[in-house]
């Protein structure tokens, strides 16, 4: 059995715009061990991007508690969730948010300037299969090479949570399919803990873990005890 890493105890989250609240999470409860590989699915509007950005440190619950390690994060100061994000999390979003100005390599740099335990930017570049383009500036690079940019980016950072908002959404099928694999080698060989947002149900078969959300709710959360390689999906 793996130790928790995460847990979210009654989360709620509620945006005032104006004279209306909107409540985007209600009660929301789930565990998450060190080491898994965690597929969120839902709607539009559901709460998925919420989760994750509470997750990672971006936003702050309205009430509820939100547990990492043994540390209840609603408690932190805005310096310690900063320190956080900077620490612990990786990021890889939907657009890429690579620095136009600056090459592949150097954009690994930056982000791995703060950080104290971090790994060697070429050779993560290399270990996903840009050794070739170290030196080209985003605009020089494919879609799907600036996501793998984008990964390691946030893998330098050697951080024991992956967060991935829609990480293939802008991508072809092949390609998407290639950044999901890598995000499964990750999974696997650096034992870091992965949480993916996506729309796409199909591809909860790689998941250790499938948490549904269902307009703020969880609908359901699933052990897969039968994981998949992403090679042998199709959709
Ligand atoms: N900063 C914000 N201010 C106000 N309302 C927000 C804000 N962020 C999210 N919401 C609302 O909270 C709800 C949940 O949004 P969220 O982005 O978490 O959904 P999602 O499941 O990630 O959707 P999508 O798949 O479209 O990205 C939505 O109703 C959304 O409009």
């Amino acid at each position: 059995m793996m130790r928790k890493l995460i847990e979210f105890k009654q989360v709620s989250k509620e945006y005032q715009i104006g004279e209306v609240r909107i409540k985007a999470l209600d009660g929301v409860n789930f565990t998450i061990a060190e080491g898994e590989l965690v597929v969120i699915l839902g709607a539009s509007g559901a709460g998925k991007s919420t989760i994750l950005n509470i997750l990672g440190g971006m936003d702050t619950a309205t009430s509820g508690q939100v547990i990492i390690g043994n540390q209840d994060i609603t408690k932190w100061s805005e310096k310690k969730r900063t320190a956080h994000r900077g620490e612990n999390v990786g990021f890889v979003f939907q657009f890429y948010n690579l620095i136009p100005n600056l090459n592949a390599l150097e954009n690994v740099e930056f982000a791995t300037e703060v950080c104290r335990d971090h790994l060697d930017a070429e050779a993560v570049l290399t270990q996903v299969g840009l050794s070739h383009r170290l030196h080209n500036f985003p605009s020089q690079l494919s879609g799907g090479e600036q996501q793998r940019v984008a990964i390691a980016r946030a893998l330098a950072k050697n951080p024991m949570l992956l967060l991935c908002d829609e990480p293939t959404g802008a991508l072809d099928y092949v390609t998407g399919k290639a950044v999901l694999k890598l995000l499964q080698q990750v999974n696997r060989d650096h034992k870091t803990c992965v949480v993916l947002v996506t729309h796409n149900a199909a591809i909860a078969p790689i998941a250790d873990k499938i948490i549904k959300v269902k307009s703020g709710g969880i609908e359901s959360v699933t052990i897969n005890d039968n994981k998949q390689s992403i090679e042998g999906i199709e959709w």
